[in-house]
């Protein structure tokens, strides 16, 4: 990076569903080096829950965007970097020296960097400071053989991290880091356990853009060469839909729900997440299921008041919510 170039740095955090984005940003915000930082984090689905799940420090403005960034919200992107911008300047939000944008686990990052560089403002305002992909260890390398979107993720990466190495064996992390290397040798390659990877990798993601145009070219570059149409069209067949608890469910009756629909749908339930909250609890328990997983429940402090109790936000693939609903309605 040149010492004479003030812009803020961008950096994109990537990932496909459920790899581990949030839980390495939620650890990131915690230390010191960021404590300056801004977090934009974008969310695909009919409600917001991954800015409840990022621990939110005062001075740190979490904005969300609904939606896909790279391909439905590119001017929503120009309007929230821009907005955040001037609010700073009039001190509405804190200063910030760096901008740290979680992208949905279906964004294509390259709408993103070219997003950045098409707004004349933003271009004189923000510098691209790279992107790091987040793999998931455990689904990771059949997420790259079947959903063109991980692939690019991977393959546009500066930086790659394999997560949830305690959820695989070596085999699988040692073949997920020969496919990566197939895919993306420029980009470095490590593994990272429940998000704790230093802060520093983020300022080695890349130098300055303008004084690296062919770094520049590459991640602009539409990665047909691994056999991707590289239109930053969506993935096919993925819908987004909430189911809501029946008031008399208890917790023992959603375990069920959710093992009937992890045992017939695993393939196609992309992503899960949800707050819910039974009779006598004070705060609630966060769920989140990746395909046939369902990770331990945590409970948050407190409740978030404007979310809706006891939504499940779900993300299919070729699985409509009609056939959903009956599995998980079950009796
Ligand atoms: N066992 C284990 N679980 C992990 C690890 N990293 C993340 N997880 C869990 O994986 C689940 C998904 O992680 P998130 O950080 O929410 O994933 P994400 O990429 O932000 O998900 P989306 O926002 O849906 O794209 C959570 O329940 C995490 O606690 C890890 O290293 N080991």
């Amino acid at each position: 990076m040149s010492t004479a170039d003030r812009r803020i740095p961008v950096s994109l955090i990537s990932g496909f569903l459920g790899a581990g984005k949030s839980t390495l940003l939620n650890h990131w915000l915690q230390q010191p080096q960021l404590a300056k930082a801004a977090v934009l984090i974008n969310e695909y689905g009919p409600v917001g829950v991954d800015h409840h799940l990022v621990r939110q420090l005062d001075h740190q403005p979490v904005l969300l965007a609904s939606g896909c960034i790279c391909c439905t919200l590119q001017g929503s992107l120009v309007d929230s970097l821009q907005s955040l911008f001037l609010q700073a300047l009039r001190r509405q939000v804190p200063p910030f020296d760096r901008l740290i944008i979680e992208t949905t686990g279906l964004a294509d990052p390259a709408g993103v960097m070219f997003t950045l560089r098409q707004s004349p403002f933003l271009a004189e305002r923000y510098r691209y400071a790279g992107l790091l992909t987040v793999v998931d260890g455990q689904y990771g390398l059949a997420q790259l053989e079947t959903e063109p979107e991980a692939l690019k993720q991977a393959a546009l990466a500066d930086a790659l991290l394999i997560s949830k190495p305690d959820l695989c064996t070596e085999d699988q992390l040692q073949a997920l880091q020969q496919r990566l290397v197939q895919i993306n040798p420029g980009a470095t390659c490590q593994t990272v356990a429940h998000g704790q990877a230093e802060v520093a990798l983020l300022a080695q993601l890349c130098p300055d853009p303008a004084s690296s145009p062919r770094r520049l070219k590459r991640w602009l570059q539409p990665a047909t060469t691994i056999g991707l149409h590289g239109d930053g069209a969506p993935a096919h067949g993925v819908t987004s839909f909430c189911l809501t608890l029946p008031p008399q469910w208890g917790l023992a009756d959603l375990l069920a729900a959710l093992e009937r629909v992890q045992n017939r749908h695993g393939a196609a339930l992309l992503r899960l997440k949800g707050l819910v909250r039974f009779p006598g609890d004070t705060a609630p328990l966060v769920l989140q299921a990746v395909h046939g997983t369902l990770y331990p429940l945590a409970r948050l402090a407190e409740y978030p008041p404007e979310l809706t109790d006891n939504q499940l936000v779900f993300l299919t693939r070729n699985l409509t919510q009609a056939q959903l609903a009956e599995s998980f309605f079950e009796c």
